[in-house]
């Protein structure tokens, strides 16, 4: 890096630079802060293509930008920049067989971790005039005393500077203090780096609650040893990274059921500890609502268990939609008691009457069936029964018992709302 002075002042020609303005810029990682760069480069009239293989199309191209696969975008750019974090599949990703696909126009930037590119391979293409500049924040060891790299004219350096600014220090600073709020609360803390929810989007944050709570009454519902879990993402969610959504199921799934500390970190350890398969699907179709997240699981004995949630309105209401198969639209409550009956009549009265001599309160009710006169479609459902999900009460046991590691046998439960009443009846 010269100073760029001579004797007799500056020699201006030396500092002629590129427009941005139709040129192609290549973002490597599209996370946060590449996501950000897109954002503020969608003005400069230039091409944006980008390289995150954990990043769907359309997710790109809401952004703005084609995803590509590294090599095509290190031979059509004129400038990269890379955001990505140093991982031993990222670390001298950026090497000389990449510069030398590169053009000889390209000025590339890294302002993530040092290392991300091969620095002797920097060194190479900016001497040999392989490709035309470089601006570099981080090196592999820092600071740089002594590289090569600062010798050099056609390279741009600064001491790892790239979050020097006093917004993004105070930012900072706030961020982590709402990260220890939300570990000290139990919740999801989405930056730390053993939570595997990869970048949370507004969009994808609401699902996060509801998922959970639909995890709470999945449990309540499965009367058995789960086998396998499906978490279904149904509509626009999919052009999103939902496995954060994966992880809350897993957490509400596992609240009610196990005496240990459940947490966006252990749950699927625990789901692993039980031999459960856990798969997140996802479909861009969704029939009714906007988007549709569904719980789906097997038992031992074969059967299968299912409930689904969305949000609705402009309130976002959360709302349990199905459950095993039945269509319901029902808001959540501290208490929701779930039966599954023959549809023969009389059967509404005798739940009220029993409901009536336990002193609970019915706030709302839904009836669903499939068809006339229809049985339910599950071999488990043939019989009467309740089940029941407790939200804000994860851990109590109806009958102040504490909670056990396994599913309760078949019984029908009433539940009191302030869940301090409660009466079984078999
Ligand atoms: N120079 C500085 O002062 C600063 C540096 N950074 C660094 O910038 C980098 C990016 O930060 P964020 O955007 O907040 O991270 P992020 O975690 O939000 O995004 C990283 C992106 O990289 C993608 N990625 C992971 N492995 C990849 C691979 N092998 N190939 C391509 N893409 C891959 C991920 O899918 C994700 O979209 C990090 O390394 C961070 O430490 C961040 C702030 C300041
Ligand atoms: O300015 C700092 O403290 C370093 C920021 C940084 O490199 C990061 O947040 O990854």
């Amino acid at each position: 890096m010269r100073t760029g002075r001579s004797r007799r002042g500056r020699k201006r020609s030396k500092f002629t630079g590129v427009e941005l303005y139709e040129k192609t810029i290549g973002i490597v990682g599209l996370g946060r802060i590449g996501t950000l760069v897109a954002q503020r480069l969608a003005g400069f009239g230039a091409t944006l293509v980008a390289y995150d293989p954990y990043v769907t199309p359309t997710r790109a191209q809401q952004l703005g930008v084609q995803l590509l696969s590294l090599e095509d975008l290190v031979a059509a750019s004129d400038f990269i920049t890379i955001h990505i974090p140093k991982t031993p599949e990222t670390t001298g990703l950026i090497d000389s067989a990449m510069f030398a696909k590169a053009k000889p126009e390209l000025r590339i930037v890294n302002a993530s971790r040092g290392g991300i590119i091969d620095e002797a391979a920097l060194f190479e293409a900016l001497s040999t005039k392989r490709i035309a500049g470089a601006g570099i924040d981080v090196f592999v060891s820092e600071p740089p005393t002594g590289s090569p790299l600062l010798d050099l004219d056609n390279i741009v350096v600064t001491p790892h500077l790239g979050a020097s600014t006093d917004e993004a220090q105070e930012k900072a600073g706030i961020s982590v203090a709402k990260s220890v709020r939300l570990a000290l609360s139990g919740e999801l803390v989405p930056d730390a780096v053993n939570v595997a929810g990869g970048v949370i989007d507004p969009y994808v944050r609401p699902g996060i609650p509801l998922i959970e709570k639909l995890g709470q009454v999945f449990s309540g519902l499965a009367d058995g040893p789960l086998t396998s879990v499906d978490v279904e993402v149904r509509g626009e969610l999919e052009s999103y990274d939902v496995s954060v959504l994966k992880l809350a199921a897993l957490k509400g799934i596992f609240a009610g059921v196990v005496s240990e500390n459940v947490s966006y970190v252990n749950a699927p350890l625990l789901a692993e500890q039980r031999g459960i398969q856990v798969r997140l699907l996802t479909d861009s179709v969704s029939e009714e609502y906007r988007n549709v997240l569904t719980i789906r699981g097997a038992i031992a004995d074969g059967t299968q268990v299912s409930v689904s949630g969305t949000l609705t309105g402009t309130k976002q209401i959360e709302k349990i939609v199905e459950i095993n198969g039945y269509d319901v639209e029902v808001p959540f409550a501290d208490h929701l008691v779930v039966f599954t009956y023959d549809d023969r009549p009389g059967i509404v009265a005798v739940y009220g009457q029993k409901f009536g001599e336990a002193g609970i309160n019915i706030a709302g009710m839904q009836i669903a069936r499939r068809g006339r006169g229809e049985g339910p479609e599950h071999p488990h459902d043939r019989r009467p029964r309740a089940r029941r999900a407790a939200r804000g009460h994860p851990h109590s046991d109806l009958r102040g018992q504490p909670p056990r590691d396994r599913h309760p046998r078949p019984r029908l439960t009433l539940a009191a709302a302030s869940g301090a009443r409660a009466a079984i009846l078999r």
